[in-house]
């Protein structure tokens, strides 16, 4: 049976009058674990923007359940977070209780063990009054999963999630990815490592610029699939 979370209608997003993704149509369901790949400029940053609603689309409609849409929650890439901004990691991960807590409320003795916990799970026990400028790309990858831990959305987007992460890291990661999922939770992430989504992924999007194939990985991920979105991405596509 088929049960949508986010469902996309002739979805186009971009920005001014430029199209980056272009005709998206197909559904997220619950509790599903897809990932999102393709070529560099493909649109993928773009369509998880779309999902959150930080872009409206140009054309075309994307529906969330109620349930999505108040309780989806986003890791960013690194690259746009602003790392001189001087927070502390105790600080980073506990702005995920935000919906929780209110901006003005106190911070109860609950949600600050949640805070602890997180960070023991994903291994900065000992980082929480570090200044985020001072950690590694890895460690800070891992704050911020530590900090998707406190969401405790139902509809979780990571985009890039394992970008200059080494294999240690990445494992621990993906097996909070997999708990998540394993929970029920719907797991949608961008990815480049394509033997990381043949082993982990059941769902797989292919764009670029335009959807080449939504569905059962194996089959997504076919040499022709491939082949026609890196054509599509060395041309002017749009
Ligand atoms: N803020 C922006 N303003 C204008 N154009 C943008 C903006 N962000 C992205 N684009 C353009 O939209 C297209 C898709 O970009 P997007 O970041 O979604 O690609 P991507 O698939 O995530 O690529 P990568 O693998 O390199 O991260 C690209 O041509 C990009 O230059």
């Amino acid at each position: 049976m088929s049960h949508p979370v986010i469902e996309l209608d002739q979805v186009a997003l971009g920005w001014r009058d430029r199209v980056a993704l272009r005709d998206v149509t197909g559904q997220f369901q619950r509790g599903s674990l897809t990932a999102v790949v393709g070529p560099n400029g493909a649109g993928k940053s773009t369509l998880i923007k779309g999902l959150m609603g930080t872009l409206s689309p140009l054309r075309g409609q994307i529906r969330l359940t109620d349930e999505a849409r108040s309780d989806i929650a986003c890791l960013p890439q690194v690259g746009e977070l602003d790392r001189s901004f001087p927070i502390s990691v105790y600080d980073l991960v506990a702005m995920g209780a935000w919906r929780r807590v209110g901006a003005w409320r106190r911070f109860r003795k609950e949600e600050h063990e949640r805070v602890l916990h997180a960070l023991q799970t994903v291994g900065l026990a000992d980082f929480g009054a570090r200044i985020i400028g001072t950690l590694s790309g890895g460690q800070l990858q891992r704050a911020l999963f530590a900090r998707l831990l406190l969401h405790d959305a139902r509809v979780l987007l990571l985009d890039e999630p394992f970008a200059a992460v080494d294999r240690a890291t990445t494992d621990d990661l993906m097996a909070l990815m997999h708990t998540w999922n394993s929970e029920g939770r719907t797991v949608i992430a961008v990815l480049h490592d394509l033997e990381m989504v043949r082993t982990a992924f059941p769902q797989t999007l292919l764009l670029a610029g335009q959807v080449v194939a939504w569905g059962e990985t194996a089959s997504v991920l076919s040499p022709e699939n491939l082949h026609l979105a890196r054509h599509l991405c060395a041309g002017d596509y749009l």
